[in-house]
């Protein structure tokens, strides 16, 4: 599955300009009552407004400027008008109250959404796109639509709405009129037709370009701390400018797409009612028009053309809400690739706690990191992975905790395919430390509990007894005040061999059949090391342990050792051979 969303194919033509409706309000069908009554409201509340010219001139020619003209009955239709005009805006009113908070309602809904599938995805999604960008679709992107979907989606149908009423009434009073005062629309509809797409890629662009300047923001913010030390202010002011201006470039553009139907729509509108006015009184003049009908007829075409003018606009909002939803879109029809397979059966299932079988791996577009790699982890055993820098350790272990799945052959857990274990069973047997340890913003109690219900139950005093028997009490005195201690993310408080020791708290406490740590000891100093590697030593018999380490010390105590290079996993025999294969950067023979 292609997760980049720059590479995404564009949304296919047919139905472009619908069909995102349709599929944003499948979001919102708890609302479809209020959305109904709402729809209601509206179409009685046009349906009067367009029922008044009929009536007037109806009043005008009968009762007016008859012959006998009946002030009675122009009193009795005086009566109706007003119930009519309350009538309409009690519609009104009920209608705005009930699409308040609808767009806020489909902006929450929406963020839901995407943030969930977010968390659904694998970690080829996030390797291969920026967070800034993602920020920006979830925070900006959406609020596109909530704009559109709040402000003017009732205007918009309203407009519509009277619009072909208006229309059907011209054309029931006098054919001839009607069709010439539509023309100008006519016209109107192969423009807007011919330009829409043009429209909405220029706001696409603009909003792409919104996302890369969120990412470029992102990465510097990020990286403020390299930047400073490396005095590479300039490179990266340099690089936000270029954003900046590609930016403003793209949002100036997408402005002027956005206007260009005020003006059209506006010149049309105008020649519309002056079609009216010739044609109605040359029409009068030669007998076959009367007064009141012109009068009905003039403000069918201010019906028809005011909506029009208003149109505009909203034609140009909706194609921002079309672009921001093809980008919210992209994320919402992505779907994870790592899913959980049915048990296969297999009779040949390996014993060992974790085997590789014939397993090649390489990243989206990237060259082959694991070729054809077969090996065992026995149950309660010490493995270490060593070899050089790129050599694929990190995407060795990647493969044991299932953050990505062998391009071919199988990863094998407990006698299971590792693709039958659900996401919960899997991460309750591999725990797993990262050379770059993810915390969360709290305390190191909320951090070393995070995913762990056993003990997430526990009094703060039964907590540190049961870190006191798994010998981790000592672990929290590098902490000044121990398990309350605040971590925060971003702008980091902490030291990297603090957070490495809170992953470690976290991963050893769920006890896990196997635990990973990846280069996890490289920033502890060595009384702490041998703090942790007796911790190590206390796990129950069956834990397996894979060490991927570059500090030879690390691997000493290991039972089984790996070196990793070149696409392939070799067992080096002795301590003192691995020793030579990293020192010579290759396998010996
Ligand atoms: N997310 C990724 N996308 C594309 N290529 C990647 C990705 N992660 C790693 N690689 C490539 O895969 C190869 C193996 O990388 P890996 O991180 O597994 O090496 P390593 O042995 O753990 O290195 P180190 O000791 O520096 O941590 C390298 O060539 C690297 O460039």
């Amino acid at each position: 599955m292609q997760y980049n969303l720059n590479k995404q194919p564009a949304s296919p033509r047919k139905n472009a300009t619908w069909g995102p409706v349709g599929k944003l309000l499948t979001l919102m069908t708890h609302e479809r009552p209020r959305l109904i009554a709402a729809f209601v409201m509206m179409m009685v509340n046009s349906g009067l407004n367009l029922l008044g010219p009929l009536l007037s001139a109806h009043v005008i020619d009968k009762y007016i400027i008859s012959q006998h003209p009946d002030f009675n009955s122009v009193l009795r239709y005086g009566i109706i008008f007003l119930a009519m005009y309350f009538t309409a805006l009690f519609t009104g009113y009920a209608q705005t109250r009930l699409m308040a908070g609808f767009g806020q309602r489909l902006l929450f809904t929406l963020r839901n959404s995407i943030f969930g599938k977010l968390q659904e995805l694998p970690v080829a999604f996030f390797n291969q796109n920026k967070a800034g960008d993602l920020i920006s679709r979830v925070n900006n992107d959406t609020d596109k639509i909530n704009q559109f979907f709040s402000q003017s989606l009732m205007q918009f149908l309203s407009s519509i709405f009277i619009m072909t009423g208006a229309a059907i009434f011209m054309i029931c009073l006098n054919w001839r009129l009607g069709l010439a005062t539509l023309a100008p629309g006519a016209f109107l509809y192969l423009f807007t037709k011919v330009t829409s797409a043009w429209v909405k890629t220029q706001n696409a662009r603009s909003m792409k370009s919104t996302g890369g300047l969120s990412a470029e923001i992102q990465e510097s913010l990020q990286n403020f701390k390299v930047i400073i030390a490396f005095n590479r202010r300039d490179y990266f002011r340099e690089k936000f400018q270029e954003a900046n201006a590609e930016n403003y470039e793209n949002a100036v553009r997408a402005g002027i797409a956005n206007n260009i139907y005020t003006p059209v729509y506006g010149m049309c509108a105008g020649l519309g009612q002056l079609v009216v006015l010739l044609y109605g009184i040359h029409m009068i003049q030669t007998g076959v028009f009367q007064i009141g009908q012109l009068v009905a007829f003039l403000a069918y075409a201010t019906y028809f053309y005011n909506p029009l003018r208003q149109l505009a606009a909203l034609w140009a909002a909706f194609q921002v809400a079309l672009a921001g939803w093809d980008r919210i879109s992209a994320i919402l029809h992505l779907e994870n690739n790592l899913l959980v397979e049915p048990a296969s059966g297999k009779n040949h299932a390996p014993t060992a706690l974790m085997s590789f079988r014939n397993v090649y791996f390489h990243y989206p577009d990237g060259k082959e990191v694991l070729h054809d790699i077969n090996f065992d982890l026995e149950r309660g055993k010490t493995y270490a992975f060593i070899g050089p820098t790129g050599g694929g350790k990190t995407t060795t272990a990647s493969l044991v905790a299932r953050l990505y799945d062998p391009t071919r052959g199988s990863v094998w857990l407990d006698g299971r395919d590792i693709k039958t274990y659900d996401a919960a069973d899997r991460t309750g047997k591999i725990g797993f430390i990262l050379q770059e340890p993810i915390l969360f913003s709290g305390t190191v109690r909320e951090n070393i509990l995070y995913g762990n219900p056993a003990y997430s139950m526990l009094s703060p005093e039964q907590l540190q007894e049961a870190l006191r028997e798994e010998g981790l009490s000592d672990l929290l005195d590098r902490f000044d005040t121990g398990l309350d201690t605040p971590v925060s993310t971003g702008g980091e408080t902490m030291s990297l061999g603090q957070r490495q020791l809170i992953a470690f708290m976290r991963a050893v406490l769920r006890h896990p059949d196997l635990l990973i740590l990846d280069e996890a000891t490289a920033n502890i100093d060595t009384v702490t090391e041998q703090l942790l590697e007796g911790i190590l030593r206390k796990l129950p018999e069956t834990t397996t342990r894979v060490i991927i380490a570059h500090r030879l010390n690390t691997i000493e105590s290991a039972d089984e050792i790996f070196f990793v290079n070149s696409g392939e996993v070799t067992r080096a025999g002795s301590f003192g051979d691995a020793v030579e294969m990293l020192m010579s950067g290759k396998r010996v023979s």
